[in-house]
């Protein structure tokens, strides 16, 4: 049994997604705010899914190179715990995005090669959690959210300075030896858990929380 491991299930979309989070015990709630998303939503869809999250599973709102004006509708509307900015913003903007929400700020990162990781300890300096992703395919729609993994040799013996979460391509039946291989200590999963793109299926929310504690059905 691996105890301890903290859970984010991503791009929540119905009432009942947010059932079964919580039912699964995971503690992170993901909101996905990018139009091209199947899991985009709306502020006042957001804001109708976060009031019913129970307390003790944060909120996190997911973003793609947002500017003020979207992150001040966003955060005026919706009650969170953390922002997770998933496109390319460059270490100032995750600063900027800290220090004008006084909220915590989780940076993606896609990893595909050993390159991509010293970005990782770049942002580790500046925000108050990493997200260690794929990066996604060639011609993706997507800049996350594509159920591919990468290499988790890559970061096998690495630590940081702040908590990281592990995310890209995870499922009910890998994630157990992502934990063992990486050593995260929290994952993030959207596809995975997913019956179509933006459904989620509540049986695979409960399988993966499961898998994260070594006792798979
Ligand atoms: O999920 C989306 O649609 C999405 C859109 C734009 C940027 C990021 C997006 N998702 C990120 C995630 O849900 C996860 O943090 C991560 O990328 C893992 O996704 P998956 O491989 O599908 O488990």
């Amino acid at each position: 049994m691996t105890p301890g491991i903290r859970v984010k299930i991503c791009g929540l979309t119905r009432p009942e997604d947010v059932i079964a989070v919580a039912e699964a015990g995971a503690a992170y709630s993901g909101f996905v705010f990018f139009p091209k998303s199947p899991r985009n939503l709306s502020i006042d869809a957001a804001r109708a899914l976060a009031l019913d999250v129970p307390v003790g599973v944060a909120k996190v709102a997911l973003v793609v190179n947002a500017d003020d004006a979207l992150l001040d509708a966003i955060t005026d509307a919706v009650p969170l715990d953390m922002l997770q900015l998933h496109g390319d913003e460059p270490l100032e903007r995750v600063s900027e995005v800290r220090a004008r929400y006084g909220l915590p700020v989780m940076k993606a990162v896609g990893v595909a090669d050993a390159e991509d990781v010293a970005a990782l300890d770049a942002y580790s300096e500046v925000a108050d959690q990493i997200l260690v992703d794929a990066k996604p395919p060639k011609h993706a729609e997507l800049p996350g959210g594509n159920g591919v993994s990468f290499d988790w040799r890559l970061i096998a013996a690495r630590r940081w300075s702040v908590p990281w979460m592990l995310a890209g391509g995870l499922t009910p039946h890998n994630v157990a030896e992502a934990i063992a291989l990486t050593g995260a200590k929290q994952v993030d999963v959207s596809s995975g858990v997913e019956a179509a793109p933006g459904v989620k299926d509540a049986v695979l929310i409960r399988d993966f929380v499961t898998a994260t504690r070594g006792r798979m059905r």
